[in-house]
């Protein structure tokens, strides 16, 4: 049986993230260390660990199937290639920074003026569509320290928590994208493993689907269920079953997981007793 090559980037910010959304849909990998492609024992798959920026180019040609890879990146390399599922981590955004100091009053203050980044293709797809000029200088990494060091007036960085900039003086002026981890999948890929591709994806919607959402439990006495149903958001058709206690009973739903906290104070004011709050490891749907 032919086998799905999936790419994960070799080490960095993805690869733990990565491997572990591929262990909690079931994939056992024989992962010995130093080793760039290693097989699943219990799934028709083999992960190749490869360079991030290399990934576009691999699915590209056909070398491997699929990937795990930032939207980032395939946007600055990976043209034509099918983002099929939003992973939900890695977060980050592709920006605009300037010195702190520097007067910014729109896109036009960047005529003329140079530009350091790693992403080239995507600052000059965005100059483009604003009829702007500048001098790209590309550079690998440590794009940040451009402007102290004389090199460039303005940056376009992945910013995430906003502290790199802020730490070499320097403020977000425009984001040019939002970027997560995404499954990828080559143009080339042939139906036998776009059908293993398929069930791998299955898997990963209801991982991601269960890491959306909590599971409630929570007593309540009889006469305030139905203000506490309303309470709780989108919560349709709730479990409900007796409690040896008289008059009460206990209720079961499935939240989404953001929605929760808001609400606590408000279930607790109208009788809600006992609440448990509990992770949700898949939700096939
Ligand atoms: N600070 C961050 N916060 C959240 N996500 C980030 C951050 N920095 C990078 N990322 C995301 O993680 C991806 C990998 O970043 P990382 O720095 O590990 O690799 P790299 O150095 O760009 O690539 P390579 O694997 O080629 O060395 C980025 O493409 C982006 O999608
Ligand atoms: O907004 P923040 O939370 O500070 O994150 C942004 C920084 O994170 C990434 O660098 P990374 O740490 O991956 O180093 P690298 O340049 O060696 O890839 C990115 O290139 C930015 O420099
Ligand atoms: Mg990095």
């Amino acid at each position: 049986m032919s086998k799905l090559k999936i790419a994960v980037q070799k080490s960095g910010r993805l690869n733990e993230d990565s491997m572990k959304i591929l262990k909690d849909i079931g994939i056992s990998i024989d992962n010995g260390k130093d080793q760039l492609k290693a097989s699943a024992k219990n799934f028709p798959l083999e992960v190749f660990y490869l360079r991030n920026g290399d990934i576009p180019q691999y699915l590209k040609d056909g070398v491997v199937d699929a990937a795990i890879i930032g939207e980032n990146v395939l946007i600055e390399k990976g043209n034509h290639i099918s983002v099929v599922e939003k992973l939900g981590f890695s977060s980050c955004k592709v920006s605009i920074a300037v010195p702190k100091s520097a007067k910014y009053n729109g896109i036009k203050d960047l005529e003329g003026k140079r530009i350091a980044t790693s992403y080239p293709n995507t600052v000059n797809q965005f100059l483009e569509k604003n009829n702007v000029k500048a001098n790209l200088h590309i550079i690998n990494g440590s794009v940040e320290i451009a402007p102290n060091i004389g090199l460039a007036d303005a940056i376009v960085d992945i910013v995430s928590s906003g502290s790199t900039l802020f730490k070499n003086g320097l403020k977000e002026v425009e984001v040019l994208l939002k970027s997560e981890a995404v499954l990828a999948v080559s143009p080339l890929i042939s139906s036998e493993n776009q059908q293993t591709l398929n069930k791998l994806q299955f898997r990963l919607q209801s991982v991601l689907r269960g890491r959306q959402s909590k599971y409630v439990l929570l007593n309540a006495p009889n006469d305030k269920l139905e203000t506490i149903i309303n309470i709780l958001p989108g919560m349709n058709s709730p479990t409900i079953l007796p409690l040896a206690k008289e008059g009460w009973s206990s209720l079961h739903s499935v939240i989404n997981k953001n929605e929760f906290w808001e609400v606590i104070d408000e279930l607790k004011q109208n009788g809600a007793e006992g609440i448990l709050v509990c992770p949700i490891e898949n939700m096939v749907l």
